[in-house]
């Protein structure tokens, strides 16, 4: 089986994750990586609002999917467009770890609380905003490159602290440097954040043997925030988060759309049984939109 992958050190941990749990439960299967460069591994200075932030990371990995060079792809569910080529679809989805971003602060002092306004790199509009609603006087940056060289440039100074996902540390090894872990009431995580996005041609042989790597609770929690996001048309160039959870047979899912800014933050809260995600997503999306988030994202998308 060739499992398509990004050559980050962060993609191929993932992969190799994903490998490895398939030589688990099928003794013998052989597997081989295959790296894939995508634009937005070739294109390493311009910000991400310039290049064009949605699919950046996927759309190579897609093509070969489809022409049948790759076999499965493993991409972060959270850098995954809602809407993907027809012929193509997650069908199972892995249980995921730790969903919260954290703060790593160069002189280890934590972010909430704090009065003064330290540099924070992040080039996410999602982050962004939540860092001013709760800090006005936070100075953001631009940080580029994976999450092993923003350490290196904000250990050298060039910044503060940055905002990462836990996810990412944990997975590289790095769970040691997180200042502090941001509570979901400052800081809600990305649709999908956490979560893998193992994706095949609809109808391949090799979905038989994902079977076993799906989570149900992971699946109905993923499928409700990327129903709420694909209900608000949002991508990543909008100030969207979300988190589901399943307890039990019941969901709960917490939305948020916020102004570039951080002045206005808009956040709900819906729960339904688990076999209704979808819906709860979309609702949870219309109860945004009738509270105002409509203006913030067509301002947003007009103005960007
Ligand atoms: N946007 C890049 C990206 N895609 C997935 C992760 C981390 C793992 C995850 O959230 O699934 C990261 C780095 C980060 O946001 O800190």
């Amino acid at each position: 089986m060739r499992l398509g992958s990004r050559g980050s050190p962060l993609a191929l941990w993932q992969t190799r994750a994903i490998a490895d749990a398939l030589q688990l439960h099928h003794p013998g299967l052989q597997t081989e990586i295959v790296i894939i460069r995508t634009e937005g591994d070739r294109n390493r200075q311009d910000p991400l609002s310039v290049i064009g932030g949605r699919g950046v990371f996927v759309r190579e990995i897609e093509k070969a999917l489809i022409c049948g060079d790759i076999d499965i792809a493993v991409h972060s569910m959270k850098d995954m467009p809602t809407e993907q080529p027809p012929e193509l679809h997650f069908p199972v989805v892995p249980a995921r770890g730790e969903v919260r971003d954290v703060y790593v602060g160069r002189d280890g002092q934590p972010f909430t609380g704090r009065r003064d306004g330290p540099s924070i790199g992040t080039g996410s509009l999602r982050r962004r905003a939540q860092l001013l609603a709760v800090n006005e006087r936070v100075e953001l940056r631009e940080v580029r490159g994976n999450v092993d060289t923003r350490l290196r440039k904000m250990r050298e100074g060039e910044v503060d602290g940055l905002v990462l996902a836990a996810a990412g540390l944990i997975r590289l090894g790095r769970e040691a440097e997180i200042t502090e872990y941001l509570p979901m009431d400052v800081m809600l995580p990305a649709v999908g954040q956490a979560a893998l996005g193992v994706q095949t041609r609809r109808g391949a042989a090799v979905e038989a043997l994902l079977a076993p790597l799906h989570d149900a609770a992971t699946g109905w929690a993923v499928t409700a925030e990327r129903a709420f996001l694909a209900h608000l048309s949002g991508g990543c160039m909008v100030p969207i988060a979300a988190f589901g959870e399943c307890r039990g047979e019941r969901l709960s899912l917490q939305g948020l759309v916020c102004s570039p800014g951080g002045e206005q933050v808009l956040r709900h809260g819906a729960e339904g049984p688990c076999e209704q995600a979808v819906s709860l997503g979309q609702e949870l999306a219309e109860v945004l939109l009738a509270s105002g988030a409509g203006d913030i994202l067509r301002a947003q998308r007009d103005g960007a």
